[in-house]
């Protein structure tokens, strides 16, 4: 095995001229990071055995006795010793360029040497045009508008040498820990031998677990096998952070289950409030947003084996609930500067001790707030000789908002005025207007969207909201990868929000009980009438057009002449809330309307409620059909997008499928697909039971999608 560790390490060596990077430590013990495979191989001080945990030791002891194990380690060390001494010959060879501290300072001084240039003044803000983007359902985009002015991110002389003395600090960092599988925890384990071991940084136990069979050691491979990289999510929102809506979950979720695959993932996200798990690095760094320079903090957490790292800076402070509030301006400058620091995270936060760096590496970047980070890897950073192997990855949530302005917006990013053709883009709503989410798309290695039905509907001019032409002139690079649900926050079987107040936890053995007391309880914390047989529907949506809210509205007549309880969780806009409120008070023995966001409540709602109703109008994938499934809750859902792909039409005859669905957004078709299913649960108890069942055993778990990101990532990392 270890002559199979260090070929493999020789081998990366030599890929894509991307040499490993060599960090000598105390003792004389040495660290090596190979950059091209995310993978250190250490040779560690132990305290007389070898080879991994305690429980492998007494296992090996028992079969070849301590002396023989000796032996085999000295031979062994002496065998890996040799080849060390190859890999430092060629790491040499290279001229050293990739030490930490020099690679940084080397990064630091380019980049403190290079910048921005080709920015004209604003022109008057008066000439802005109309922002608001209309598709062909005649559905108005919420605006989204970033702006800024005069932004840069050169640094300036002093910001130089800060970051030089940044570097320094640096360095101390990298002897650091704030978690337990770094260096200095080997090193407090004694000297006796050496043992060397190939693990992933994470240290996670698939890929690091060294086990003995046979008298061989073998370092088992993460699941991702030699593909392993280094991923770094970067998003506006993150749960439990941050959350207006499905992408906070997504952000939440998807990395761990990456990192389960044993890629070494971060999340970068701003830092709107104080949260506790997270430490201040004491990196800083500053970045021109609107002409001034503004500095931003680094702070970091690692959590279920992924490192989390928060943007610290004024602009973020107190948003969490209002995360794309503010003016055009005001949103401009978070996400420009979020974008502009975000990018060089992997230069500059040692996670675990140790930079990410930027070879095989790709950034997963998630909707048009973070759009400009694909932008600015290939027109800035790219043309500038840096980065070079590093790719990325844009992730469409949701096309309708775009980040749209006038062309002239094109020089708040700071981009030299070649590029700006990236952004422009005309459309019979706007004319000619300057437009994020299109750069990005443009110059992203690889597009994923979160649905196979929405990839397909993105093409057309209803679907595409004005970005169908590039979409389809990008399809090569572009793919649907349904989302996923996390297991551990959205399971019935866990869920903290159901430990009290009469609520339970349940599971498919507990299903009929548990559900019934789960609805019980809401029925009680909303003052609905307590009864059993009576069907309760709920929907949990951001009160927007897309959602199909006032489609619900039309079918409330109907809906109300039926034996039904409805219950509606939804803040957005004031015109929809005013709605929710007023059927309640309209049909109070009947409908309750909770205007706000409230986590607990849309959790209690999935496991109380027989029936979740999702008539939105586009859903890229849609995350509540997903739990409501997972709970033994029915969806009825319009079919498109995601809620196409995802809820399977129930058969009657075959008895097969998931819910009800129903082909167009109106309230005649929606009454008559819950009419059927409320039907079903009333005279049909055995099917009913089947549809619960047949969705609470699905594999919802994000590891189908976990594995088809990778696949995503490897064919973005192999692109030139
Ligand atoms: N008032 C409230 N209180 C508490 N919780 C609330 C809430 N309103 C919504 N939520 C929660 O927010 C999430 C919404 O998820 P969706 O996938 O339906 O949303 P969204 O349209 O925001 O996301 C976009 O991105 C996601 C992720 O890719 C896609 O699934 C989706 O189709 C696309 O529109 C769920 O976790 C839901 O429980």
């Amino acid at each position: 095995m270890a002559s199979s560790i260090s070929a493999q390490a020789l081998v990366l060596l030599h890929s894509r001229g991307n040499p490993c990077l060599r960090f000598p430590q105390k003792n004389g013990v040495v660290f090596e990071h190979s950059q091209s495979l995310g993978i250190s191989t250490r040779i560690r001080a132990t305290g007389g055995n070898s080879f991994g945990t305690d429980e492998d030791k007494d296992d090996a002891e028992e079969v070849v006795g301590i002396n023989e194990k000796k032996n085999k380690v000295l031979a062994l060390q002496k065998d890996l010793l040799q080849q060390v001494a190859e890999i430092k010959k060629l790491v040499s060879s290279e001229k050293s360029e990739n030490i930490l501290g020099s690679e940084l300072n080397r990064t630091s001084y380019e980049l403190a040497n290079k910048s921005f240039t080709n920015k004209p003044s604003p022109q008057n803000a008066s000439t802005r045009g109309d922002n608001t983007v209309k598709n062909q359902n005649g559905i108005i985009a919420s605006p989204n508008y970033v702006y800024s002015s005069e932004g840069s991110v050169e640094s300036s002389p002093e910001k130089a040498s800060s970051g030089i003395y940044l570097n320094e600090k640096l360095k101390d960092k990298t002897h650091e820990t704030n978690r337990p599988d770094t260096l200095s925890a080997f090193f407090a384990n004694g000297t006796e031998n050496l043992s060397l071991e190939v693990q992933n940084q994470e240290g996670t136990s698939e890929s690091t677990t060294p086990i003995e069979s046979e008298g061989e050691t073998e370092t088992p491979q993460p699941l991702a096998g030699i593909n392993v990289m280094n991923v770094i999510l970067v998003a506006a929102e993150c749960a439990p952070w941050s959350k207006t809506g499905g992408l906070g979950d997504v952000v939440g979720s998807l990395p761990k289950a990456l990192a389960k695959r044993g890629h070494r993932v971060m999340v970068v996200t701003p830092r709107y409030g104080n949260y506790a798990e997270a430490q201040d690095t004491g990196v800083r760094k500053w970045y021109k947003v609107d002409g001034h320079e503004a500095e931003v903090k680094y702070f970091q957490a690692y959590i279920d084996g992924v490192d989390f790292v928060f943007i610290d800076n004024p602009l973020f402070h107190h948003l969490e609930r209002n995360i794309y509030g503010g003016s055009r301006l005001d949103i401009l400058k978070r996400m420009v500067l979020f974008c502009k620091a975000a990018v060089e995270v992997p230069w500059h936060v040692p996670c675990g001790g140790v930079c990410y760096g930027d070879g095989n590496l790709a950034f997963i970047a998630n909707d048009w707030h973070t759009a400009l980070l694909p932008v600015y890897l290939k027109a800035y950073y790219r043309e500038q000789g840096l980065m070079k192997y590093t790719r990325s990855v844009l992730v469409i949530h949701n096309i309708a908002h775009q980040g749209r302005g006038p062309v002239d917006d094109f020089f708040f990013v700071d981009l030299p005025e070649h590029h700006m053709d990236l952004f422009k883009l005309y459309d019979p709503i706007g004319g000619d207007h300057f437009n994020i989410f299109a750069a990005g798309l443009k110059t992203a290695d690889r597009v994923v969207t979160v649905s196979h039905g929405y990839a397909r509907e993105l093409k057309t001019s209803e679907g595409g909201w004005g970005l169908h032409g590039i979409i389809k002139e990008n399809d090569w690079k572009l793919r649907g990868i349904v989302n996923g649900v996390d297991n551990k926050d959205w399971n019935p079987l866990f869920d903290v929000h159901l430990k009290s107040e009469g609520y339970t936890n349940y599971s498919l053995e507990t299903l009929s009980s548990g559900k019934r007391q789960c609805k019980t309880a809401l029925q009680k914390e909303l003052g609905l009438p307590i009864r059993e047989d009576v069907p309760l529907i709920g929907f949990i949506g951001r009160l927007d057009p897309q959602k199909g809210v006032d489609i619900i509205a039309e079918a409330i007549p109907w809906l109300m002449s039926q034996d039904v309880q409805l219950v509606m969780l939804g803040s957005g806009r004031p015109d929809l809330e005013h709605m929710l409120r007023q059927f309640e008070s309209q049909h109070h023995d009947k409908i309750r309307g909770w205007v706000g966001f409230s986590v607990k409540m849309a959790h209690r709602i999935t496991a109380g409620a027989d029936i979740l109703l999702m008539p939105s109008r586009f859903e890229p994938c849609g995350l509540n059909q997903l739990y409501a499934m997972n709970y033994g809750t029915v969806p009825v859902v319009h079919a498109v997008g995601g809620l196409r792909d995802t809820v399977q039409p129930f058969d009657p005859f075959s008895e097969s499928g998931l819910g009800w669905t129903f082909e167009s957004a109106d309230s005649g078709k929606l009454s008559n697909a819950l009419g059927n299913c409320l039907w079903t649960y009333r005279e049909y108890k055995k099917s009913w039971e089947g549809l619960q069942r047949r969705g609470m055993t699905q594999d919802l778990s994000w590891d189908n999608a976990a594995l088809q990101y990778e696949e995503v990532l490897l064919a973005a990392k192999y692109q030139w």
